[in-house]
């Protein structure tokens, strides 16, 4: 059996606390704000594990963006967290199922910052294929490297791009544009817009590309899937571009492929470590390589995308406070009940067992109160139920309810939202 916890009905909006790291964008308070909240602390940096365990106690929302690592003894602590908004779209930092194990939601944006990372690339393909990066640096040590050799025109060239999902479609209608030929290799057989071809392997796709560029997420499976084999791959004199994962490519072998000219040149945007803050000292074995572009994981940081994913990321985090929606949710059964009037709603989060839903059927019917809307969503682990239920407008039966949903073998959460 559970400890019984003490009673707790909904928290006035003044008492959820939420912490926002990483600089997200304004934005983001704007909107809590409009909605009530204002118990908001934010953060240019990330912290590190020690610390988030200690910041992270009292907190109901968290943001972050990619840098923060969200583990399962941060979860352990985090003992009053409702939900994660990572205001962006890789989730890998953050421990999916420690989070769910936990009873928490974690939310993203998938789409709102992808046309910004297919520009970014868009723009690199051009500056690789004309060497600009040696010319810019021979420039700024006084050099003039004016000669048209190892420079060429994008058009016509074989656009090779590894992960065809929102960025690799966009990017690849943006290179057509430019009178550029797309090939891609994707896991998943692939719907092609323009005229796009899929390859059916990552070594055919490698031979074949002038540019190869890496659009794929964090995975076990494509962590490190670029190495010194793939790149030899790769037609001598060919580019390359990663704004992916840091871990999809072994970096020290990019390094050594563009020292050796077998590469052209490559822009970076992720790296295998990358700096806390914009503070911290940022090392790489690409650091002084002419040939190569190094940006600081900006592929996503426009105005535009980060003013969008603030809204975006924002609107999720508040329809799951305000009325327990978890619609798009990463890591959770997706449940969203429109709200009955005059009804209190709570909330339940448990470990997928057989009859527990019959259980808390149960304890209501006991109760003698009536329910006038439910809704179950399960996966593998978890099952969450949203129930509203028909009680006299100021009455406290909803806390001792709470108390015994609470005492329920096998519940994880349970709370009245209102
Ligand atoms: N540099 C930056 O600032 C940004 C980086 N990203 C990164 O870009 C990644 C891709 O973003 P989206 O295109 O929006 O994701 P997406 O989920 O729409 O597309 C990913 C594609 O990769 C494919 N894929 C997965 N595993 C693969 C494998 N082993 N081999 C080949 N293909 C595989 C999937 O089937 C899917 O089509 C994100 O997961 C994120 O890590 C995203 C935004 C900004
Ligand atoms: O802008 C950021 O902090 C991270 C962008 C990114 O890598 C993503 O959206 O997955």
């Amino acid at each position: 059996m559970n400890t019984p916890a003490a009673p707790q009905v909904s928290l006035a909006k003044e008492r959820i606390q939420i912490l926002l790291l990483e600089g997200v964008h304004d934005s983001a308070v704007e909107v809590l704000k409009q909605h009530g909240y204002s118990n908001i602390k934010t953060l240019k940096t990330s912290l590190n594990e020690d610390e988030l365990c200690e910041a992270i106690k009292d907190v109901h929302f968290i943001g972050i963006r990619s840098r923060t690592q969200l583990t399962a003894k941060v979860f352990a602590k985090a003992e009053k967290l409702a939900a994660v908004g990572c205001f962006c779209i890789g989730t890998n930092q953050v421990d999916l199922e420690a989070a769910r194990d936990n009873g928490v939601v974690v939310f993203n944006a998938p789409f709102s910052n992808t046309r910004s990372v297919a520009e970014l690339v868009l723009a690199e393909i051009i500056m690789l294929l004309r060497r600009i990066p040696e010319k810019n640096a021979a420039a700024h040590r006084g050099g003039w490297d004016k000669a048209a050799k190892g420079s060429f025109e994008v058009r016509g060239k074989v656009l090779g791009i590894v992960g065809y999902g929102h960025i690799g479609t966009q990017l690849g209608i943006l290179a057509e544009q430019l009178g550029m030929q797309v090939r891609y290799y994707d896991i998943e057989t692939k719907l092609s817009l323009g005229n796009a071809l899929q390859v059916s392997s990552l070594n055919e796709l490698l031979k074949q590309a002038d540019v190869v560029t890496l659009h794929v997420p964090e995975t076990p499976q494509t962590q490190w899937m670029i190495g010194a084999q793939e790149l030899a791959q790769m037609k001598p004199g060919a580019v390359f571009i990663n704004a992916s994962r840091g871990t999809v490519v072994k970096i020290n072998a990019l390094a050594d492929s563009l020292k050796s000219g077998h590469l052209a040149g490559a822009a970076i945007d992720v790296f295998p470590v990358e700096p806390k803050g914009n503070d911290e000292q940022f090392e790489s074995p690409l650091r002084g390589l002419d040939n190569c572009i190094l940006t600081p994981h900006i592929g996503g940081s426009t105005q535009e995308a980060q003013e969008n994913i603030g809204i975006e990321v924002v609107g999720k985090l508040v329809r799951y406070s305000d009325n327990g929606s978890t619609l798009s949710a990463v890591n959770f059964p997706e449940v969203a009940l429109p709200a009955h009037e005059g009804s209190r709603r709570l909330l339940h989060i448990h470990h997928n067992r057989p009859g527990m839903l019959t259980r808390i059927n149960q304890l209501l019917a006991e109760q003698n109160i009536n329910v006038s809307g439910q809704y179950l969503q399960t996966d593998s682990k978890v099952g969450y139920v949203v129930i509203d239920i028909e009680t006299p407008p100021k009455s406290t039966i909803a806390d001792d309810l709470l108390v015994a949903m609470r005492d329920i073998d096998g519940t994880i959460k349970a709370r009245v939202l209102y």
